[in-house]
């Protein structure tokens, strides 16, 4: 492998990687970049291992010895400061990050997003170890234009929206809406990781994610998770495309989300592994805000590029409306807009997402058909028990 450069045009050193959440969806897909692309090692940690089996085995990969995998659950593991200590970077994905669980489970999803978080932030900043933390763009919570008159001219003015990591507020709602419990907890560590920075020199970057979204995304309820469990909306709207039935639109599907390609967006973090000058002490929004549409739109479009990969007919009623106490519970809640401002990744890094929102839902969608079609079909054609 020829050695690589980083931005300022120095050769990078290898490097070992403590990857907390290394299992999980954005873990699997760092993974297998860095393994793929680069020479730096790999203690992966988490408490299961099926999205990145394919890495792990066989022996015979040529990256074999390069990646090792812990299965730990960093809640209680007296080996978590040791291998942070075995490592020039840690890198923490773990969390519980679907909004389904913020208002269900709200004490689960405090403690997984502060809580949990805590010693990783600690070892690291005791040992002098950076810390690559995954927050989110739940932070900024609703938008301030969210809050003038539906017929206000601001509302189309992008101050009143784009969301700025050094100048926007994060703006949630009321305590009983538990939804916001996710956002909260992470705007904590966020601050607690800030203030370890500034108090006692901790070499930091955060993370805030804007819907990445791709293969091995969650998971498709009844196939690799349970039948009762309500994914992110790409598991959600795949599961019903799936199975042929409608795409169900929570509150009339107006709420609007910019995604971003899973491939596009680990380019940026390795960016930010690779280049620390540039990257310490930094927040930097990772996503597309060319790729906007509303829910309604996203199940539109699924819907078409669903009929293109699968060869099936499209359905009469493609989508219903339901309402969101219906869908997720009391205490629900919403961000109504996320579109991230660019500046500082690209003054920092140089870093622009490259995938349209066609392209990025055509090759995700044809992953999701190769892979669960066959195993729906026979989990449908199974009689139920009466
Ligand atoms: N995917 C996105 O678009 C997105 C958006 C915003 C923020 N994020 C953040 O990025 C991070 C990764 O997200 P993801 O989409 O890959 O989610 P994911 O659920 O696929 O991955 C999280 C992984 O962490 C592991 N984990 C959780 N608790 C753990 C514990 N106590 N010990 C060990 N492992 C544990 C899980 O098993 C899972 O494999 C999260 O912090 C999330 O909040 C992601
Ligand atoms: O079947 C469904 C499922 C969801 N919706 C609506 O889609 C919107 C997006 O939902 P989702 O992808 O589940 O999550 P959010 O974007 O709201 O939150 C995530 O953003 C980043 C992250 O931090 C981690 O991924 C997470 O909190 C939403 O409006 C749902 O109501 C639907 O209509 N139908």
């Amino acid at each position: 492998m020829a050695a690589r450069m980083d931005l300022d045009g120095r050769p990078i050193k290898p490097m070992t990687i403590c990857m907390i959440g290394a299992g999980g969806f954005i873990g699997s897909h760092l993974c297998e970049k860095l393994m793929a692309e680069t020479p730096h090692k790999v203690l992966a940690l988490d408490v299961y291992n099926d999205k990145i089996k394919h890495l792990l085995e066989p022996d015979s990969l040529p990256w074999a010895g390069r990646i090792e995998f812990h299965r730990i659950n960093i809640k209680h593991d007296s080996r978590l400061e040791g291998l942070i200590k075995m490592a020039d970077l840690t890198i923490n994905l773990a969390a519980i990050c679907t909004p389904a669980d913020y208002n269900t489970r709200p004490l689960d999803t405090i403690y997984s997003n502060f809580i949990d978080a805590l010693p990783v932030v600690k070892y690291c900043s005791e040992n002098n170890k950076r810390l690559i933390h995954f927050s989110t763009c739940e932070v900024y919570g609703k938008t301030i234009g969210s809050f003038l008159p539906k017929d206000s001219p601001l509302r189309k003015d992008p101050a009143y929206y784009v969301l700025k990591e050094d100048t926007s507020p994060c703006i949630f709602g009321s305590i009983e809406k538990q939804r916001w419990s996710y956002a909260c907890a992470k705007q904590l560590i966020e601050r607690l990781i800030y203030a370890e920075g500034a108090e006692n020199g901790l070499d930091f970057t955060i993370v805030r994610p804007f819907n990445w979204i791709g293969p091995r995304m969650d998971f498709i309820p009844g196939i690799d998770g349970p039948s009762e469990g309500v994914p992110r909306v790409l598991a959600c709207f795949s599961n019903n495309l799936l199975r042929r039935e409608p795409l169900k639109l929570v509150d009339g599907g107006q709420s609007q989300r910019t995604f971003v390609y899973i491939k596009d967006a680990i380019e940026a973090v390795l960016l930010m592994i690779e280049n620390p000058d540039r990257a310490n002490g930094h927040i930097f929004n990772v996503g597309n805000p060319n790729n906007e549409v509303t829910v309604r739109q996203l199940a539109e479009m699924m819907t078409q590029v669903y009929t293109k990969v699968s060869g099936e007919p499209m359905l009469q009623s493609p989508s219903i409306d339901v309402s969101s106490k219906e869908f997720y519970g009391e205490g629900y809640d919403d961000s109504d807009k996320r579109i991230p401002d660019m500046t500082i990744i690209n003054k920092q890094l140089g870093w622009n997402p490259k995938t349209s929102l066609w392209d990025l839902l055509e090759s995700t969608l044809t992953y999701q058909h190769r892979t669960y079609a066959e195993a729906i079909k026979k989990s449908m054609a199974k009689p139920t028990a009466s």
